[in-house]
């Protein structure tokens, strides 16, 4: 049983998260949203989860810091800024970040490592999402957490490498590029497929989010999973072991 601490709690995913704290048996600690104050969500909590926005990230950190407790971090669009804050946090408490807290896109991003790393950059590989209306970051966190497993496979580095958001006269593809593309409508809560496309043969690897509770019990067991973690930053394949 942990006291789990909610930043971002207003928003779809927080009021996700309290449902399955509840139900899982943690107790929620409270929750926290803008103009709030974090560090007095930390000091009554075990364990924070944060689904909020980029622009909350160093304040979350300080107040995990100063409380001395876990952080999971589900909040995507963050930059290299932001992963580096992340790295340095990691010296003082555990924490755990990724684009995607599902079981299933942990697991896909498994099968993507795989494919990527046995077959040749002849294969090219495309990686398509669709989120609803409201999402504000593209590519998603999810779509780059893939894109980063096909990279790492190939011994490339995702930056120097992806292509997102053609339009116009935009030449050949470049020969093992990534290449990202972001749909967004309705009240789709994440649908992912890497494709990676060969000479006259394709193969596709999809995920699709039935709603957002799949999120939620991850990071709730992310959240279990890190409390009384050696001190480090962890991903979704660490608690799943592989
Ligand atoms: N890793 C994963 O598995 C998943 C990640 N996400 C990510 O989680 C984040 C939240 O998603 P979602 O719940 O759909 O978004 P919402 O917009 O529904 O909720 C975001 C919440 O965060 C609050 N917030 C905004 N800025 C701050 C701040 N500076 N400090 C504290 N709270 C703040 C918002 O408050 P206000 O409305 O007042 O601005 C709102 O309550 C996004 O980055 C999304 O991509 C989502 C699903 C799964
Ligand atoms: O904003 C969302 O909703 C989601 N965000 C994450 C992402 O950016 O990949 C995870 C999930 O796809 C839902």
């Amino acid at each position: 049983m942990a006291n789990i601490g909610v930043i971002g709690s207003k928003g779809a995913m927080g009021e996700a998260l309290r449902r399955v704290i509840e139900a899982s048996g943690h107790d929620y600690a409270g929750g926290a949203d803008k103009g709030d104050d974090v560090a007095s969500l930390a000091d009554v909590s075990d364990v924070l989860v944060d689904f909020s926005a980029p622009a909350a990230l160093q304040s979350n950190l300080h107040a995990a810091i100063g409380a001395g407790i876990p952080i999971v971090i589900g909040t995507t669009g963050l930059g290299s800024q932001h992963h580096q804050a992340i790295d340095e946090a990691a010296r003082a408490v555990p924490i755990l970040q990724t684009g995607n807290t599902s079981l299933g896109v942990t697991l896909l991003a498994h099968l993507v490592r795989e494919a990527a790393s046995r077959l040749g950059d002849d294969w090219d590989i495309e990686i398509l999402e669709m989120h609803h209306r409201r999402k504000v970051d593209a590519p998603s966190g999810t779509a780059l957490l893939l894109g980063e497993a096909a990279a790492d496979a190939r011994g490339i580095d995702l930056d120097d490498n992806s292509e997102s958001g053609r339009d116009g006269q935009t030449g050949p593809r470049s020969t093992g590029a990534i290449g990202f593309a972001a749909l967004r409508g309705g009240t789709v809560a994440g649908e992912h497929s890497v494709i990676l496309a060969g000479e006259q043969e394709r193969i596709t690897l999809s995920h699709s989010a039935e709603n957002r509770e799949i999120f939620a019990r991850g990071a709730v067991r992310a959240a279990e999973w890190l409390r009384g973690r050696e001190l480090g930053r962890y991903t979704m394949e660490d608690v799943l072991g592989i």
